[in-house]
């Protein structure tokens, strides 16, 4: 692997009390991106300056900072605007990356699937299209991947627009077509009449080391593990595995994206379909870092960030990971809440309890008739639900069975009343 590149870490203060917060996560998404902060700079202003984002000895002071430590990287805590990012380059000479181009850097690194790649493409090009200029300077070039400012003036710059343009709408129509066959897996997933849950957060919070502990206590040692790791974003994908605990209802379980605070708005437009599984879950476990100082605050983003792609009001779990770190107490329940670690399995028995209860409090006995000609269903009710009583009819097999309510919904085609109760014959021939 080659070198870090060493940056300087730099922000403006409007005196908010997390500043000092948000400059510590944007050093961990530069060391996610592979490069090495060797120096923070900051300054507190009421209102940054809109055309040089720092005041203007300010940006001077940093250039020399910039010298000093032979630099010519400058990470910017906020999202700069296009004449912004224009000034301070050719102010500086120096090449700046604020948080929205790092965060879509860290994205595009870690996209595995095509789907998760498409979605990150499509919003760097997005970032980039107003921030093409003619400016020169030729660390532009790497911005885009060669594509955007040549630096040769008007019709360039034009020809530039036009062709990030088309390639916005090639990867749209490529991304559309994707998720056309996405959907229908994510639907075949819902006719299984299986509960979903997801599991939501902020990055690091644990949600992929949670739904590995959920595989292991479960001994499901055939399903895949998910990758775990102490980086921002490690996970990009969303991940579903069928959750088996002895003797209980199955549930699906998925892992999701992890949220930070100023996410880009296009960067989770892009993600809302990877986000699919949140959507359609009948319950959320939202993990929450309980070792990290500021987890009140990281909840709070995951809840506007939720909210943002449409989630609201659905039934959640408050999961505290972590809780090795602060307390040696064991796992405790407090209401909608765990505190717990992913790492001690007696715990993830006590958050499956939970994921359970909160689940059956949902639940509903219905009666069906399922015809003979859908074996589909039958097979999927055979593996999947909670059978309360079981028999042949003339006109199919009748099951009495307790389920939650969305799978309830999908059965209503076949539903007849808990009272009436069809005559049993004792086999059938097709
Ligand atoms: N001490 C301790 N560390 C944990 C616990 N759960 C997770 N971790 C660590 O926290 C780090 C992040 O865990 P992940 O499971 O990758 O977190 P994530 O929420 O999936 O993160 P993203 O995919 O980046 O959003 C890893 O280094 C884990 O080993 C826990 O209960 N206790
Ligand atoms: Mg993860």
């Amino acid at each position: 692997m080659s070198e870090p590149i060493p940056v300087i870490v730099s922000g403006v203060s409007h005196l908010q009390t997390d500043f000092t917060d948000s400059m510590r996560e944007l050093k961990q998404l530069a060391l996610a991106d592979q490069l090495k902060p060797v120096q923070e700079f900051t300054q507190m202003l009421e209102l940054v300056n809109h055309k040089t984002y720092f005041g203007q000895g300010k940006v001077q002071e940093l250039k020399q900072l910039a010298q000093y430590h032979q630099v010519d990287l400058i990470l910017v805590n906020d999202e700069l605007t296009p004449a912004q990012l224009r000034n301070l380059e050719k102010d500086t000479k120096l090449h700046f990356l604020d948080r929205t181009e790092l965060i879509l850097q860290v994205f595009s690194q870690r996209a595995h699937s095509r789907q998760a790649q498409l979605q990150v493409a499509i919003a760097q090009l997005q970032y980039q299209l107003p921030r093409v200029h003619p400016s020169g300077n030729p660390l532009d070039q790497q911005r885009g991947g060669g594509l955007a400012n040549r630096g040769t003036g008007e019709s360039q710059l034009e020809l530039d627009r036009r062709v990030i343009k088309q390639r916005i709408t090639k990867l749209k129509h490529e991304l559309k077509q994707l998720q056309k066959a996405l959907t229908t897996q994510s639907k075949r997933r819902r006719q299984s009449q299986l509960p979903q849950v997801a599991l939501v957060g902020y990055t690091n919070a644990g949600k992929s080391t949670t739904l590995n502990g959920v595989l292991d206590y479960t001994k499901q040692t055939t399903a895949k593990q998910v990758g775990v790791k102490d980086q921002l974003f490690a996970t990009l994908d969303t991940s579903v595995r069928t959750i088996k605990p002895p003797a209980k209802a199955r549930f699906l379980l998925s892992d999701t994206v992890g949220f930070i605070n100023k996410l880009p708005h296009k960067l989770i437009a892009a993600f809302r379909s990877t986000l699919a599984e949140a959507q359609n879950a009948d319950l959320l476990v939202q993990v929450v870092d309980y070792a990290d100082a500021n987890h009140e605050q990281m909840i709070d983003v995951t809840q506007q960030t939720l909210a943002e792609i449409g989630i609201h009001d659905k039934p959640m779990i408050f999961a505290y990971n972590k809780a090795d770190q602060v307390t040696h107490e064991p796992a405790q329940i407090k209401g909608n809440t765990i505190y717990y670690s992913a790492k001690r399995l007696q715990d993830i028995a006590l958050l499956i309890q939970l994921i359970e209860q909160t689940l059956s409090r949902d639940y509903v006995q219905i009666a069906v008739v399922i015809p003979y000609a859908c074996g589909d269903i039958v097979n999927q009710i055979q593996a999947n639900l909670t059978i309360q009583e079981q028999y042949f009819t003339a006109k199919g097999t009748y099951y009495r069975l307790q389920v939650a309510r969305s799978q309830a919904a999908q059965l209503q085609p076949y539903e007849i009343a808990l009272t009436d109760k069809p005559m049993a014959i004792s086999s059938f021939h097709q």
